[in-house]
């Protein structure tokens, strides 16, 4: 691969902004990449890993002359971020960000972008439980898609070349409109996220009640549950802040069907249940025989790369 930015700043040194430096180093696709996180400690971890080629002690020193920079911190903290690097962008640059939730953060982040940067707002659908600059790792991105929500008035070159690293680091890439970006990962991502969180809570607080071994036997489902609920606190709430009206609106309906299910358990309806089992699992073959679950032909994946957490 060739270099696609010549340099590159990352704001944020967490599990996304590490996999991408160790992603870009490993595909020569940056001529150099800069760093920079708010806690010190954040700073000095990452230094002595050579996360970055440099790591500066301001956002502002971090973004001089970068070609590229990257917004990977939680998404209620990016407007205080571009506030802060605004003035100090290069004219020609392109800014993106890669928070979870894509509409607030282009009405928060958009008005501080000044004339002649392009901003480019994306979101890579790849990541862990684990956060904190030990956390990355190269391959994250292979295979994952990563989502780009630009508008009309977005620069065509400068989307050509954000796409050229974005797959030079192995992830296909397309364009979503912003609110349904929303709408899609509330589904996908952020209602199974507090599915799992209220699980492990009600599990928990069951082995409180009854002294019993919940969590030490649980099973694999159950086990799924508690490595997502092991999920960095700060991101997930800003991401629930963030998109209330798709969370509630996908919350509602999943509460309905919930209710559903819970009366046909009351009533014994052994049919109902059968049915909605087979549809559901219907559903998940014809995802996998679409190819479309890359976990499914690379089942060891979330095991294989667990990594020493570190903090944020
Ligand atoms: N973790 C995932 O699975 C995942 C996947 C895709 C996208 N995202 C998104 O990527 C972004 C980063 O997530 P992550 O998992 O890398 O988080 P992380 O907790 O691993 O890292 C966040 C980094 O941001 C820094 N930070 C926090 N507030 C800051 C501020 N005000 N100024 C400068 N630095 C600050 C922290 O010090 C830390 O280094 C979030 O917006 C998240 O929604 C996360
Ligand atoms: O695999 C995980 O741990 C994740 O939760 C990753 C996951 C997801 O829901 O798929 C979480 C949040 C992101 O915004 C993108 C990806």
């Amino acid at each position: 691969m060739s270099v696609v930015y010549e340099r590159v700043a990352l704001i944020g040194l967490g599990l996304i902004a590490g996999s991408m430096a160790h992603a870009m180093r490993a595909h020569g696709l940056a001529g150099h990449v800069a760093g920079y996180a708010r806690s010190s400690e954040t700073r000095e971890t990452a230094r002595r890993i050579h996360l970055c080629d440099s790591i500066h002690d301001s956002a502002a020193e971090a973004v001089k002359d970068a070609d590229l920079v990257v917004l990977a911190v939680p998404v209620r903290a990016m407007a205080e971020v571009a506030e802060a690097i605004a003035p100090y962008l290069k004219p020609g640059a392109t800014v993106t960000d890669v928070g979870s939730v894509k509409r607030s953060v282009i009405e928060a982040v958009g008005p501080h972008i000044p004339e002649g940067v392009h901003f480019i707002p994306g979101h890579p659908l790849a990541g862990t439980e684990h956060s904190g600059p030990l956390s990355g790792f190269a391959s994250l991105f292979q295979n994952r898609w990563w989502l780009l929500t630009p508008t009309e008035g977005t620069d065509p070159a400068a989307l050509a070349r954000l796409q050229d690293l974005i797959r030079g680091m192995g992830a296909n890439t397309e364009d979503m409109e912003a609110g349904h970006h929303d709408l899609v990962l509330a589904v996908t991502s952020h209602v199974p996220h507090l599915i799992a969180y209220t699980m492990v809570g009600v599990a928990d607080h069951l082995r409180r009640v009854t002294e019993s071994e919940v969590i030490k036997y649980s099973a694999a489902g159950f086990r799924d549950f508690t490595r997502i609920a092991a999920s960095d606190p700060t991101m997930w709430r800003d991401v629930f802040l963030e998109n209330t009206d798709a969370t509630l609106d996908i919350l509602g309906r999943f509460t309905e069907e919930l209710f559903v299910l819970q009366r046909a358990i009351r009533m014994g309806d052994g049919q109902h249940l059968h049915d909605y089992f087979t549809r559901t699992r219907a559903i998940r073959r014809g995802i996998i025989e679409a190819g479309q679950d890359t976990d499914a032909a690379d089942f060891g994946r979330s095991a294989g790369t667990k990594q020493a957490d570190g903090k944020g």
